[in-house]
């Protein structure tokens, strides 16, 4: 019996993790989990899973909620979070908040060394640098549940990292794949979330609609197997059958296949080095699908996949300010403030605005994070 702990409960991850523990209760027990703002969902989660700590956003809801479940312990705010990371009673930690709140928490457990399921892409690419320190400094292993990262993962089982040419992420272009950028100046909030392939939270698909998460996804390859940029490609291919794929140096190629469902790279993460079965995914049947499409990706068509390779290779403070710039742009978007196009603009001025640090520590992030958003709100 693994113990969870389960940090973004209520979202499009932690609900799918919650399946899959459902699924398999003699598998695993949801021991501790952290939620924003939906107390609705949070009430049903409780009374389903009986998880021993809960946080939430806000004290007040803290308190409201304590008092309709008195045998369980609320906590509340960023120390809640981390609270949730550290839970003495959890061996693994999922991490499936959305955005680079997530730091402190996966520092945090790594050094009491939880093993970390990590989805929160924004982490590692915020401070991979610290992240893989400390991960190796305490020998804790990180196991990826972006679909990407989980198929360069199953690839490199009984293989050698340093046999490995490049990785080939693939990347479904996302809503606005077919349309041209001039199409792109009059494109509403409703379109942009209305994702091909996957459904999925809010930021994650107008990152998927940019570019952007093709592009965190680069720096987050780069921090996870330690990849130079350079041997990091991203190749369209629109059906996201092929999560991705490993070329070695003797030019053999392997891939991880599957139809679009996160509940298998989460169930993966949870059961490592072990499988199990998952009967309600779907299985791919490729004779159905018959073909599947590949194609160069444009990087003046998606700039934001050009500024995170830049910014991943100037390193230092560059990819906390393009991620911070992108969240906070994309929160604007989101709610009405700015336009799609503005997105890569904002995101574009923060980056050419800001001075490098190279190396920086844990308070230099936290200000460059803090300084970045501040920055895109005063230009907005
Ligand atoms: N969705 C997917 O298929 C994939 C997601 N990812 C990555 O996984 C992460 C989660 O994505 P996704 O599940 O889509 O996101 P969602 O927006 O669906 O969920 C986010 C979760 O985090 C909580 N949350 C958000 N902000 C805060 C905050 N300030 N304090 C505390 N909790 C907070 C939300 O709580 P509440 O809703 O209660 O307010 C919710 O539980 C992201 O980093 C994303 O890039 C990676 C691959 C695929
Ligand atoms: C499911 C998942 O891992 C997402 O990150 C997905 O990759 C989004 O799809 P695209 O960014 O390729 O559109
Ligand atoms: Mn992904």
């Amino acid at each position: 019996m693994k113990h969870i702990s389960l940090m973004g409960a209520t979202g499009s991850i932690g609900t799918q993790t919650l399946d899959i523990i459902k699924e398999h209760p003699s598998e695993f027990k949801l021991v501790a989990m952290s939620v924003g703002k939906n107390l609705e969902l949070t009430r049903k989660i409780i009374r389903d899973l009986k998880p021993e700590l809960v946080s939430v956003s806000e004290k007040s809801a803290a308190n409201d909620l304590k008092a309709e479940f008195p045998h369980i312990s609320f906590t509340y705010g960023e120390e809640g979070l981390t609270e949730v990371a550290v839970y003495h009673r959890a061996d693994i930690l999922v991490n499936a908040v959305s955005g680079s709140i997530g730091l402190t928490p996966t520092l945090n457990a790594i050094r009491e060394k939880k093993t970390i399921a990590i989805a929160n892409k924004e982490t590692l690419v915020t401070a991979g640098h610290l992240v893989m320190e400390e991960a190796k400094r305490n020998q804790v292993s990180l196991l990826p549940v972006d679909s990407e990262h989980s198929a360069i993962f199953q690839a490199l089982q009984g293989e050698k990292e340093k046999n490995i040419e490049r990785l080939i992420l693939t990347a479904s272009g996302g809503s606005f794949r077919d349309r041209t950028r001039e199409e792109l100046e009059s494109v509403t909030i409703e379109d942009a979330l209305n994702h091909p392939n996957w459904s999925m939270g809010a930021k994650i698909t107008i990152d998927s609609a940019t570019m952007m998460n093709k592009g965190l996804e680069v720096i987050e390859a780069h921090w996870l197997f330690s990849m130079a940029y350079d041997r990091i490609d991203v190749l369209l291919h629109k059906e996201s059958i092929i999560h991705s794929m490993i070329e070695f140096h003797d030019s053999s190629i392997i891939a991880q296949l599957g139809t679009p469902d996160m509940r298998v790279p989460i169930q993966y993460a949870l059961t490592y080095p072990d499988r199990l079965k998952l009967p309600s995914a779907k299985r791919l049947n490729l004779a159905e699908i018959g073909k599947l499409h590949f194609s160069m990706m444009d990087l003046d068509r998606f700039r934001c996949l050009k500024f995170a390779y830049e910014a991943g290779k100037a390193g230092g403070t560059m990819p906390t300010v393009l991620n911070a710039a992108n969240e906070a742009a994309v929160a604007a978007f989101l709610d009405g403030k700015a336009s799609f196009l503005q997105i890569e603009d904002l995101i574009e001025r923060a980056l050419s605005n800001h001075n490098n640090i190279s190396n920086p520590g844990l308070l230099e992030i936290q200000e460059v994070d803090l300084e970045t958003r501040k920055y895109v709100n005063s230009v907005l």
